[in-house]
């Protein structure tokens, strides 16, 4: 099995050689985001060389992984292969583009000032900064100390038995760089995650019960949440409304995933979190422990934003992938970050390889970050589409056409399970203004209702 890369279930990507084009209601439309995604198995392959100079020969190679991937072995970059290393990350702060930080943060007028351009990282820090410039919000310090530490310790345990996903890519069984495993409240419900939902089309065999530390640290990260939405929503969001297919409900984790970065060199490429099970304008609170790593964010630009872009000499697909540059948040040993309801369907995070780390006195060279996530009943498996294929379809946001952008879409993920082929299954999906499918009404009366046996 060949180790590559990065995506977890979320960064779900079309098949490359596809045999009939998807339909959209009877239209045809073009492949989304396959640069990004060739560009991340580069990366992957490649952790020492810097990503324009991979993504300038993927384009040199017409956009072909295989070719540009020989020409890396033969050592043939088509830019010096500088190490990606901090010395090449442009360590910008905001003072250096003249902004002012008030206590109050910058306003949101004052947000929409580009502050990244291409191939350039901007390192954030501090709070304000970090809430004006990207979709998220972070808390430092934010558990007591001895709880901090208690979580981490049971999860260092819990990370020694955890495996890596292994998944298809182009054709290649691939294995994600760093580990993670999977909880929810109950052992019934561990019991039902194995056996009725699916991730890139196949079945996850590690399901666990919620630990002690996680379920009591869950209620704060709760508490949190739902304050910083809050917030977000006042001081940011047009109008001070909630976005279109935000929930207006409390945000209730009920799911969790963790992640174990073992040395430097374990990291995630950039994606989006599935959001099959989470439905449109997701929240996600992410708890950081142990190794401080960087978080970096980009936005995703739909095609019509590339006029808007400086990039007047640059190809086409290196435009999108790399258009406004992107933003490293640092997530130093006990922050929570919350990823806010713009940024799976606008942006793309990762964790990028460091060259360096500096140990933990708990976790050495380890990172354990925890994602809470709210899991919605009406979004079970047993009610949203099903494929040609009979497997629950995927929900994923058009980010690229800009005649699509914003829509969700139903779709066959079979095709990314080791050893089977999807059928292509396509169908729009519709959400009222709060996010839920038709259905919702009748799964919510039915559980606040249950029949009598
Ligand atoms: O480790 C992190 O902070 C991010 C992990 C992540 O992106 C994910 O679990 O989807
Ligand atoms: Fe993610």
């Amino acid at each position: 099995m060949k180790k590559w890369l990065p995506f977890m279930e979320h960064f779900i990507l079309r098949k490359r050689r596809r045999t009939s084009p998807i339909q959209y209601e009877n239209k045809t439309t073009e492949e989304e985001e396959s640069t990004d995604f060739k560009l991340a198995i580069l990366c992957s392959q490649y952790p020492e060389l810097d990503e324009s100079a991979l993504l300038e020969t993927l384009l040199a190679c017409e956009g072909s992984v295989e070719a540009a991937s020989e020409a890396l072995e033969h050592g043939d970059t088509f830019r010096s292969p500088k190490k990606r290393d901090g010395s090449r990350a442009i360590q910008s702060s905001l003072s250096s583009f003249g902004m002012q930080t008030t206590s109050a943060g910058l306003s949101a007028t004052h947000a929409k000032k580009k502050l990244t351009r291409k191939g350039r990282t901007l390192h954030l820090y501090a709070p304000a900064d970090i809430e004006a410039h990207t979709p998220c919000s972070i808390i430092h310090n934010f558990l007591p100390t001895e709880e901090a530490d208690a979580l981490l310790k049971e999860l260092l345990q819990e990370a020694v038995s955890y495996q890596s996903e292994v998944f298809k890519l182009f054709d290649n069984v691939v294995q994600s760089p760093h580990t993670n495993c999977f909880y929810v409240d109950s052992l019934e419900e561990a019991q039902r995650q194995k056996t009725e939902y699916t991730y890139n089309g196949s079945r996850v065999k590690d399901v666990r019960e919620i630990t002690p530390e996680m379920r009591k640290v869950r209620a704060k990260v709760q508490k949190a949440v739902n304050t910083e939405i809050e917030r977000r929503v006042r001081d940011y969001y047009p109008e001070g409304k909630k976005l279109k297919y935000q929930s207006p409900h409390p945000w209730e984790p009920n799911a969790a995933f963790v992640n174990c970065y073992d040395g430097p060199h374990q990291s995630v490429g950039y994606h989006a979190d599935q959001l099959t099970y989470l439905g449109p304008r997701a929240v996600i609170g992410s708890l950081s422990l142990g190794v401080a790593r960087e978080f970096r964010v980009r936005r995703v630009l739909a095609k019509d934003d590339e006029s808007e872009s400086d990039n007047k000499t640059s190809k086409p697909n290196e435009k999108r992938a790399d258009a406004e540059g992107q933003i490293a948040i640092h997530l130093p040993h006990n922050s929570l970050l919350v990823m806010h309801a713009e940024m799976q369907e606008e942006w793309k995070h990762s964790i990028a390889p460091a060259q360096a780390i500096d140990p933990h006195p708990l976790a050495q060279n380890k990172r354990i970050n925890v994602t809470y996530r709210h899991y919605k009943n009406f979004l079970h498996p047993k009610y949203t589409p099903l494929c040609k294929c009979g497997v629950s379809c995927i929900l994923r946001c058009a980010m690229k056409k800009p005649e699509h952008r914003g829509r969700y879409m139903w779709m066959c993920h079979t095709n990314y399970a080791p050893g089977k082929e999807g059928c292509s299954y396509f169908k729009w999906a519709e959400f009222n203004d709060d996010g839920e499918p038709e259905w919702a009404t009748s799964v919510n009366r039915e559980q606040s209702s249950p029949k009598e046996q």
